[in-house]
């Protein structure tokens, strides 16, 4: 036995923690089960040109936890190829293939797209093993990213959190850090409530208007393959300096990390609804809680494409889809910053706490569980 073969145990997981070889197509993939406590486990396969069992394994356990918090009766999991996701489509199309057939007797994972892999990629799996969620909609797949399920959940979000620090989102001001999936949907939801964007940023730069910026403009720009900052060169801004609009609700929906020690002083809003993993160092959103900015975590907040993916999973179409999303992370977001607030602990804290104490009440009904 390897010194680190076990070394990402504790007492929730992994409970399968497993390398996938197929010389004869050169696949190489790595595959975490972390918890499937409250069911099989759900979680994204990636594909990258680099993969660890280190990150495979820490991706898994967010899922346990995002899972959990959202009350699916799904545990966590992910899985990583090593590949080029922008290689040629044939060599694409034999490595998730051949991915599915080695996991293929791994029933207690449910796999699902992720950076690098597509609904196309899910359709290969499902007709390999009979099994994926984000499926095409040929395969009864509901297009989460089209309909903007995590978006939707990120006003549901909204919508709870924002009287607990004193807005309202009729005539509230939001900035959104990327305009793709998630961040688009969100300005789209969060305007039929009655709040403007008053700023957006894209890869390539940002644009402002306190007065609010046009969605549909922005999303044809889009549809052209051009930067929201393209809307009105007039009202163009530096892409990095969103985080200092003036504005009550600040939405990243682009990559990790953005929210550091050395920019956090600058954000002025008064709530966060973290569309993006991670989007916060640890540093930066303990200061923010500090400074009294309301942050509802990630993994509560972005929990729209998971439960959408567990609806289609159970057969079921958009609606009943949408309605679980807005009533499951309505209510997780009311239960999390109410526990925050009754224990004076930061959000993320308080989440993590909910989600584990689901987890370890899923894991005393189980078998080894120890009780009678
Ligand atoms: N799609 C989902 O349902 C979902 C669910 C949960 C979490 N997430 C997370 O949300 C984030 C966004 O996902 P998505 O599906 O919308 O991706 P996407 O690729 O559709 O959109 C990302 C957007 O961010 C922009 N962007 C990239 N770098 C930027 C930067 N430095 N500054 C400003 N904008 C930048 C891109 O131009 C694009 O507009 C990711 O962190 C993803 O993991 C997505």
């Amino acid at each position: 036995m390897g010194a680190g073969a076990f070394s990402h145990c504790d007492d929730l997981g992994p409970a399968k923690v497993v390398e996938l070889h197929q010389p004869a197509v050169g696949l190489r993939a790595l595959l975490v089960i972390d918890n499937v406590a409250a069911g099989p486990s759900i979680g994204g396969v990636r594909m990258a040109p680099e993969i660890s069992v280190e990150e495979c394994f820490r991706l898994a356990r967010a899922m346990t936890l995002k899972n959990a918090m959202a009350g699916l009766a799904h545990g966590g999991g992910k899985a990583m190829i090593a590949g080029d996701p922008h290689g040629e489509p044939g060599r694409k199309r034999q490595l998730v293939r051949a991915f599915a057939q080695a996991i293929a007797e791994l029933g207690d994972y449910i796999p699902g797209p992720d950076m690098g892999t597509d609904e196309t990629c899910m359709g290969w799996v499902r007709d390999e093993i009979g099994r994926a969620v984000g499926l095409p909609p040929e395969l009864g797949g509901i297009p989460l990213d089209e309909l903007g399920a995590t978006g939707w959940g990120l006003a549901a979000s909204a919508r709870v959190a924002a009287p607990l620090c004193g807005l309202e989102l009729a005539g509230a001001r939001v900035a959104i850090q990327g305009f793709g999936a998630v961040g688009r949907h969100a300005a789209r939801f969060l305007a039929e409530a009655g709040a403007r964007l008053v700023a957006v940023s894209d890869s390539r730069g940002a644009v402002r208007d306190e007065s609010g910026l046009d969605l549909e403009a922005l999303g044809r720009l889009k549809a052209e393959g051009r930067s929201v900052s393209e809307l009105d060169p007039a009202r163009a801004i530096e892409r990095d300096s969103l985080v200092a609009v003036p504005c009550e609700i600040w939405i990243p929906a682009a990559g990790p990390d953005v929210i550091r020690s050395d920019n956090v002083e600058q954000l002025q809003a008064r709530l966060v609804l973290q569309g993006a993993n991670i989007p916060a160092t640890e540093t930066a959103e303990q200061r923010l809680h500090e400074r009294g900015v309301l942050v509802v975590p990630d993994f509560v907040a972005n929990a729209g494409g998971v439960i959408c993916a567990a609806v289609e999973h159970r057969g079921l179409g958009r609606a009943q889809a949408f309605q679980e999303i807005s009533e499951r992370v309505g209510a997780n977001t009311a239960a999390v910053l109410a526990a925050a607030r009754d224990a004076a602990v930061p959000p993320r804290q308080a989440a993590r706490q909910l989600a584990e104490a689901r987890v370890r009440r899923a894991m005393a009904l189980g078998r080894w569980s120890g009780a009678a």
